[in-house]
């Protein structure tokens, strides 16, 4: 124990899993904040290598070409959950991943074993060298990443609440349009071959429908505490 003599708790890691919209990022940089825990956001990784791509014009209709330079772009993350930062090949890429354009794009690009191989293994190695522990959040991190995490939390949400939420972040954008968007989204996402989205035998799934982003906060807070003081 020389190493964590000083430690107050043992690292824990949380596998925060769900569809679009269901308050995975700010539930997730949140409760690690609070806990004093690192923090990925997996699907910023997934929209940084797809920026890359249209960047770098390769069709993204195209498997094989998006297979021949996924190992191309240094994609390098922050942890920190009150200031996180992605940035590719050295370029702060945070908002450029955020355009219309990458969100209709990623569902193809993140479908592509190539590059869910090179992002899996780049995942692990962050959760691997987080000393106080870590939670991240995404779409397969409870089933494939790392699927050995201390607990595994499932979100959902009707589509209607999604829908709300994300065009109230997009500034008045059509609620209908983007409900629409977000299911297309969900639905390329769960069925892909590799590593589709879905919810870990072993997750504890909670319903945001009704309930605040605080209540959301507390509920995984504590049953982050639980599983600690269980160890
Ligand atoms: N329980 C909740 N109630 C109301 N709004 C929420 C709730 N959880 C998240 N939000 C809001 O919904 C939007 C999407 O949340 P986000 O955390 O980005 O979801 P995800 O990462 O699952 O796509 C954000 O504007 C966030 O503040
Ligand atoms: N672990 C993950 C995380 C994201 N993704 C992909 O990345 C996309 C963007 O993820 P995101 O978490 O940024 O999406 P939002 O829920 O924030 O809209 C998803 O729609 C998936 O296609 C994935 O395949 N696996």
């Amino acid at each position: 124990m020389e190493n964590g003599a000083a430690r107050t708790a043992p690292a824990v890691i949380v596998a925060i899993d769900g569809p679009s919209g269901t308050g995975k990022s700010s539930t997730s940089k949140a409760v690690a904040a609070q806990l004093g825990l690192s923090y990925l956001d997996t699907g910023a990784q997934y929209r940084a290598i797809t920026w890359w791509m249209v960047s770098n014009g390769i069709d993204i209709t195209d498997p094989t070409a998006i297979a021949a330079v996924a190992g191309k772009p240094e994609i390098v993350s922050g942890t920190d959950p009150s200031a996180p930062a992605i940035s590719v090949d050295g370029t702060d890429v945070a908002g450029p991943i955020r355009t219309q354009e990458v969100t209709s794009k990623v569902s193809a690009v993140s479908a592509v074993p190539e590059v869910r191989a090179r992002i899996t293994e780049l995942q692990r190695s962050i959760a691997a060298g987080a000393e106080d522990g870590i939670v991240v959040e995404g779409r397969d991190i409870g089933t494939t990443v790392l699927p050995d995490a201390d607990l595994k939390i499932f979100l959902t949400a009707s589509p209607e609440a999604r829908a709300a939420r994300r065009s109230g972040e997009l500034k008045g954008a059509d609620v209908r349009a983007t409900r629409e968007a977000l299911l297309k989204r969900d639905a390329a996402d769960s069925s892909r071959k590799t590593s589709p989205l879905a919810k870990a035998d072993d997750a504890v799934e909670v319903d945001t429908s009704d309930l605040t982003l605080q209540q959301v906060i507390e509920c995984v807070v504590t049953l982050v505490e639980e599983k600690r003081a269980a160890e």
